[in-house]
C-alpha cells in the first residue's frame, strides 16, 4: 500500500510529465469527430435497434461521448476485454467482463477509444458472432497510421487517424492514468 505522501509524490510526477507530453488532438478536434461519428451512425442504424456496446475501459468515455448524441431507440451495455493491461505493448487478449445483452439475431455496435493492431477488435466482433449478432459494426475514436493491422478488419465508423506512437486521453490510459484528459497526447519522442 502506498502512504499519502507516495501518492502526492507519483501525482506530481505524473503532472510534471504531462508538461513535456505533445497535444497532438485538440479537444475540440475531439468532439467535432465525436459529432462526426454520432451524425454517421444515426444515418447508418437509425431503426435497427442495434446492442451498443462500450469496450472497456477505454471504450468508456468514447461511448459516453457518442451515445447521448445518438437519437434513435437503442440498448446500451458493455464488455471488458483487455490485452494492454496498463502496459504500452499489447499481449494476450483477456476478457473481464461479457455483454449481458442477448446478441441473438441483434445487431452490434461496438465503440472503442482506438484501433490499434484491431487484435482487441478482431476478437470482441468474432465473439458476438458466435453469440449469434446478425451484425457486428464498429465505431472508434481513434485509429493508428500503421502497416501492423490484423487484415479484415475496418471500423464501419471511423474516428481520427493518430501516429504511431503511444497515446492517452479520452480514455486510453497510460499506466492506468490520464484516462480523463481531454484531447489526444503523446509522451515525448524517445521516453
Ligand atoms: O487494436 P489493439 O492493438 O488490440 O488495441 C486497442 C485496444 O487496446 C486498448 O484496450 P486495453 O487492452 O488497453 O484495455 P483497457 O481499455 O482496459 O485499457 C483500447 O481500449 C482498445 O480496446
Ligand atoms: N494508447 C493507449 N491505449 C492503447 C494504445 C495507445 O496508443 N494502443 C492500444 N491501446
Amino acid at each position: 500500500m502506498q502512504t499519502r505522501d507516495q501518492l502526492r509524490q507519483q501525482s506530481d510526477q505524473l503532472q510534471a510529465l504531462l508538461g513535456r507530453c505533445d497535444l497532438l488532438v485538440s479537444p475540440d478536434e475531439m468532439q467535432a469527430t465525436y459529432a462526426r461519428l454520432a451524425e454517421e451512425i444515426n444515418r447508418q442504424l437509425a431503426g435497427r435497434l442495434p446492442v451498443v456496446l462500450a469496450v472497456m475501459n477505454g471504450g468508456l468515455v468514447s461511448a459516453g461521448q457518442i451515445v447521448p448524441r445518438l437519437t434513435f431507440p437503442l440498448e446500451l451495455s458493455y464488455l471488458h476485454a483487455t490485452r494492454y493491461r496498463g502496459a504500452t505493448t499489447g499481449g494476450a487478449l483477456k476478457w473481464l467482463a461479457q455483454p449481458d445483452i442477448e446478441l441473438a439475431g441483434r445487431e452490434v455496435l461496438l465503440i472503442d477509444d482506438i484501433l490499434d493492431e484491431g487484435h482487441t477488435l478482431a476478437a470482441v466482433r468474432e465473439w458476438c458472432l458466435d453469440a449469434g449478432a446478425e451484425r457486428v459494426w464498429i465505431a472508434v475514436a481513434t485509429e493508428k497510421a500503421h502497416e501492423r493491422k490484423v487484415p479484415d478488419l475496418a471500423a464501419d465508423f471511423p474516428g481520427i487517424v493518430v501516429p504511431d506512437r503511444y497515446i492517452f486521453g479520452e480514455g486510453m490510459d497510460y499506466h492506468g492514468y490520464f484516462r480523463n484528459l481531454p484531447g489526444i497526447h503523446a509522451l515525448p519522442e524517445g521516453e
